[in-house]
C-alpha cells in the first residue's frame, strides 16, 4: 500500500488504547500498493497491519469487506482477519479516516511469477470463489463494466497527453464491450484485484491472499480474466501461454468453467484490461502532492487490451474448450 495519511503518535496511542494487542514497538508506513494507507505495526503481542481507508473505499462497504475476510478465513482461505477492539468492534477512526487493524500474513509476493505460481493462483482463485458463494452481504462492482464510461469521462480530455490517440481507442473499446458484454454467466463474490502483489507464497506454495477492497459480486470468469492479465504477461509485454494454461487449468480442476464462460474470456479479458487502464490513467493524472506512492503505468494495460482484441478463440490462451 501507499501512505497518503500520516498518523501522529498521540492519535495512534489513543487508537491503540482501544485494543488488547500489547505495547507498540514500531509503526512503519508501507510504500507498496496504491489504494489505502497501510502501516506495519509491531507490538509486544506480534505483527499487525494498520489500514486507513482512502479515496476509493466507501465507508458503507466496510461491513462487506471486513465480513468477507472473516467469512473466507472461517472456510479455510488464508487471508487477513480484522482484529476486534476490546469493545468487540473492528472498525475505528484514525486521523480522520476509517481504520482497522488486521492480522499479518507471512509470505512474499512473487516479483516474477513462474508457471508454478500461476497454477497455485488458479487453484486458490477457484477455492476463493467456492468459499465466498454463501457469503450473505452483496456488493455491486463499483468498477464493473457500467462504471467504465463515467470513469473515463473524468480523464478523457487529458488522455492523449499520456498517449496520442488514447481517447479514441478507449471510446471504441467501450462501444465494442457494450455490444458484447456477457450478462448471464455464473456470478458470485470475486476478489477483482488478485494481482501478484496480493498473493503471498512460502516455498513456492500459495500461503495467503490479501487486499479484498475491490471484492464484489460479479462474474467468476471476469475474475479469471483479471488474473490472466495480471499473471500471464511477461515484463516485455509478451503473453505467456504456458502460464495461462497452468492458471486456467488449475482453476478448472477446482471449479469447472462452463462453455459459455470459456467463450467469453477474450471479451472479459479485454474489459478487465480496460478497467485497470482506466483506474491507472485516472491516478496517473492525479498523483496527490507529497504522497508516498508510485503510480502504475496505464499503458501496460493498453497493450494488454490490444492483445485481447486480437483473440478469436479461447484456444489462443492455451485452453481447450
Ligand atoms: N495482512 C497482511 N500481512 C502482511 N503484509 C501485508 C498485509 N496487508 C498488506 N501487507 C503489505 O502491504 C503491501 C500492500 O498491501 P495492499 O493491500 O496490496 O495495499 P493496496 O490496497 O494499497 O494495494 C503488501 O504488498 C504487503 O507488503
Ligand atoms: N492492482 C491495481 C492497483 C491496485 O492494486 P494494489 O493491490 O496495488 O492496491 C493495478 O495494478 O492497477
Amino acid at each position: 500500500m501507499a501512505v497518503y495519511t500520516e498518523v501522529a503518535d498521540e492519535d495512534l496511542g489513543r487508537f491503540l488504547a482501544r485494543y488488547d494487542i500489547g505495547r507498540v514497538q514500531s509503526c512503519k508506513g508501507i510504500a507498496e500498493g496504491v489504494e489505502n494507507t497501510n502501516y506495519l505495526l509491531q507490538t509486544t503481542g506480534g505483527r499487525f497491519i494498520l489500514t486507513l481507508y482512502e479515496k476509493r473505499v466507501d465507508r458503507a462497504d466496510l461491513p462487506f469487506f471486513l465480513g468477507l475476510m472473516q467469512h473466507l478465513a472461517a472456510r479455510g482461505v488464508n487471508c487477513p482477519t480484522p482484529v476486534l477492539a476490546k469493545d468487540g468492534v473492528a472498525l475505528g477512526e484514525l486521523a480522520g479516516r476509517p481504520a482497522v487493524i488486521v492480522t499479518f500474513l507471512e509470505g512474499m509476493w512473487p516479483r516474477r511469477p513462474a508457471v508454478s505460481h500461476c497454477a497455485e493462483l488458479g487453484a486458490a482463485l477457484a477455492g476463493l470463489h467456492l468459499a465466498g458463494a454463501d457469503f450473505s452481504i452483496p456488493r455491486r462492482n463499483a468498477l464493473g463494466h457500467a462504471a467504465w464510461a463515467p470513469l473515463f469521462a473524468q480523464s478523457r480530455d487529458r488522455a492523449d497527453t499520456v498517449q496520442d490517440g488514447l481517447a479514441a481507442e478507449v471510446d471504441e473499446t467501450l462501444a465494442v464491450l457494450d455490444a458484447s458484454w456477457p450478462g448471464d454467466l455464473p456470478a458470485g463474490v470475486i476478489h477483482a484485484d488478485l494481482f501478484p502483489d496480493n498473493a503471498f507464497f512460502l516455498d513456492d506454495r500459495l500461503s495467503g491472499i490479501i487486499d479484498f477492497y475491490f471484492a464484489c459480486n460479479d462474474l467468476y470468469a471476469y475474475d479469471v480474466s483479471v488474473c490472466l492479465n495480471a499473471w500471464c504477461f511477461e515484463q516485455d509485454g509478451a503473453f505467456n501461454v504456458t502460464k495461462a494454461r497452468a492458471l486456467i487449468g488449475a482453476y478448472r480442476r477446482v471449479r469447472p468453467l462452463s462453455a459459455g464462460e470459456l467463450a467469453a474470456l477474450p471479451v472479459l479479458a479485454r474489459g478487465s484490461a480496460l478497467r485497470f487502464l482506466l483506474t491507472r490513467l485516472h491516478d496517473w493524472l492525479r498523483v496527490p502532492p507529497g504522497a508516498l506512492v508510485v503510480p502504475k503505468n496505464p499503458l501496460e494495460y493498453l497493450r494488454k487490451m490490444r492483445f485481447h482484441a486480437g483473440i478469436a478463440d479461447v484456444r489462443d490462451y492455451g485452453v481447450e474448450p
